[in-house]
This record gives structure tokens, sequence and C-alpha cells, in this order.
């Protein structure tokens, strides 16, 4: 097995393939699967998911093998790539797959868009919320935490797992760049209470419903000490093999999870280690333009907006609770 390891690269370049995997077959023998040009090459689009869907999974993309890459919806998802990587297309390809559920109710989605907001508010009327400083984050976050808790009690004794209705949806947190909340936020007090909310939300949040979808730059500890309490992780292009380690693990990496050896031409494009699982697969997150953004957003938007409020002078920033909608508000265009 170690030598055909070890020959897999000139083995490969002298097939042709993109792809070489080794992998044990039975007690005796090796097999050897090329990859013979690559389904990924090309980018193609983002769609919006489909209005049936049970909230399980999520249609991302495609796979290195030519099949729908489906990514499970949770309960929290961490998304790790150097910058120009592609986490746009995996945010948005994420929330476009939300979308129906959005529209009719089952799914509240928070954004969180600590560079300006130049990523949520091209699509904010997907959003519930729309956080675009550090101050509106927290008043978001801890206003979750307090639904999450509340959420939990009712449920105490009676129900183990939530299922998302127009009453009780789920609720989707997406943070467009981790660290601009968890290690670059200027406010030490800010920064705190955004790790611990976000720290309770991993932590308790997949029963009563409360998901967290994150995107970072920087995998390391010192930048998101809390890594560990994500249950679900896809490393883009990373700078180096210990970046790529650090996501997915080095079991992945000896399987051939080659973050670090993605090239900038394929934007979008990761590994992943599948639910059923085995070897880690290539996937590519399809890509979603200004237009399809402002045009998913307006086709699918939310009936439930909440204003973000953050007091001038002082003061903790707060948010106002919405009445739920009722089912005959929910719209159906
Ligand atoms: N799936 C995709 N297919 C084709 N092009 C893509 C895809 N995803 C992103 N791109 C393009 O690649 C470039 C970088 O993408 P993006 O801004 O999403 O990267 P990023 O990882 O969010 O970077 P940063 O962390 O610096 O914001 C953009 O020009 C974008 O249009």
């Amino acid at each position: 097995m170690s030598d055909f390891e070890g020959a897999a690269e000139a083995l490969r370049v002298a097939v042709g393939a993109s792809r070489l995997r080794v992998e044990p077959h039975g007690v005796r023998d090796v097999l050897l699967s090329f990859t013979v040009g690559d389904e990924l090459r090309f980018a193609f689009d983002a769609r919006p998911g489909d209005v049936a869907s049970s909230l399980e999974s999520v249609a991302m993309g495609r796979r290195e093998d030519g099949r729908a890459w489906r990514l499970p919806v949770g309960p929290h998802t961490l998304i790790a790539g150097c910058s120009g990587s592609g986490k746009g297309s995996l945010f948005w390809s994420f929330a476009f797959g939300l979308a129906p559920a959005v529209r009719d109710g089952r799914v509240q989605l928070h954004g969180i868009d600590l560079k300006g907001g130049m990523e949520i508010l091209m699509g904010r009327d997907l959003f519930t919320t729309s956080a675009t400083s550090a101050a509106e984050a927290v008043a978001v976050l801890e206003m979750l935490v307090a639904w999450m808790q509340e959420r939990a009690g009712q449920y105490a004794g009676r129900l183990r797992t939530h299922r998302p209705t127009a009453d009780e949806p789920l609720h989707v947190v997406m943070i467009d760049e981790l660290a601009a909340l968890t290690a670059y936020c200027p406010d030490r007090d800010l920064q705190r209470r955004a790790e611990t909310a976000i720290n309770l939300i991993c932590s308790q949040g997949r029963a009563p419903g409360f998901m967290v979808f994150a995107c970072l730059q920087d995998p390391r500890k010192e930048v998101i000490p809390s890594r560990g309490l994500f249950t679900q992780m896809v490393g883009l292009r990373l700078k180096d093999l210990s970046e790529t380690s650090m996501v997915l693990g080095e079991v992945a990496v000896l399987s051939g999870a080659h973050c670090h050896r993605i090239t900038r031409d394929v934007p979008g494009t990761g590994y992943v280690l599948p639910e059923e699982g085995g070897h880690p697969v290539r996937v590519r997150a399809g890509y979603a333009s200004d237009e399809a953004i402002r045009e998913v957003a307006s086709r699918f938007r939310t009936s439930t907006q909440i204003p973000v409020v953050v007091p001038e002078h002082g003061g903790e920033p707060s948010t106002r609770r919405p009445r739920r909608p009722r089912a005959s508000e929910v719209r159906d265009d």
C-alpha cells in the first residue's frame, strides 16, 4: 500500500488524470481510482433550493464525481478559506438553498457582516435581522440566546428535537467573517459577549433549532477558540498543510484533503468529509452573482424583519421582538 502511495503522483501524471486515490481493498489488494478530467473546472450558477425541501440538507453545488453536493443544514457549519477562496459563494449557496423555507416562514436567517455589510445587505430581504457592527451583532446574538433558552425551557421533558414550522422557525445565524467578531473586534467587552453567545448557540442550539453558519479566513485556535464546537467544516483554499489539518483533521489530509493545493482559478472549491464517512470529497459551490442575490432575495423575502437598535450614547443594544407571523400572512407567490 505504501509503495503505491509513494508512487501515486507519478502514476497520476503518467496517466494524465486529475486525481488518483489509493485505498486498501480487502486484505491483500490495493484499489487505484483515477479521475480523468475535472468535473469542477468550470464555474456554474448557484440556484435557489427546492420548495419541497425537507431542510435536512441544502444543495450547494457539485462533487468531483459529478454528483450533486448537498450540505447537511447543521447543526453548526464553519467554512474556512483564505481571502479570495470563494467563501461568498458558499455563504450564498447556503442562503439560496434555504430561501424557499425563508419565504414560508420555517427558517429565519440572521446575517452578521462586519465588513460594512457589503455581503449581506445585497440580499437583506432574506434576513430577519442584519447586523453590520459589533454592537448590532451582539444585540442579535444575545436576543437569539434568550429565545433559544426560552424555547429549550418550553421543550424540556416534552420534545427532544425541533421541527421547523412558521410558528417555531429554525433560526440560522450566518456570519460573513467570524474573526471580525471573535478576534479582531476592537471592543473587548463586545468581543467577549459575542464569543459567549456563539458558544452558547453552538453548544445548546441543536435541539431547540438554533444554528450557526460561519465563514473564516484564518483557522488558528488563537483566532477561533471555539472551533471544536462547530459540527461540520468545509475547507476551501488554505495557505498550507497545517491549516488544512486544523480545519479537516490530520486523517483527512492523509486521505486526500488537499485544501492547500487548490489553485486560485477555481474559487468556491474545497473539501468536505462526507456524512456517510469515507474519504474527503472535493466539491465546488455555485457562483452567486450580485444580480442573482438581489433576485433571490426579492423572490423569497422573509415576512419577518426585526430592526436592530443600538443606543447612540452607550447603554445596552436591543432588538424589538416581533409578533410571530400568522399562517395567513405567509406569502405564496
Ligand atoms: N463558486 C464560484 N465560482 C466562480 N467564481 C467564484 C466562485 N466563488 C467566488 N468566485 C469569485 O472569486 C472571487 C473571490 O470570491 P469571494 O469574494 O467569495 O472570496 P472570499 O473567500 O469571500 O474572500 P474574502 O475573504 O477576501 O472576502 C470573486 O471575484 C468571486 O466572484
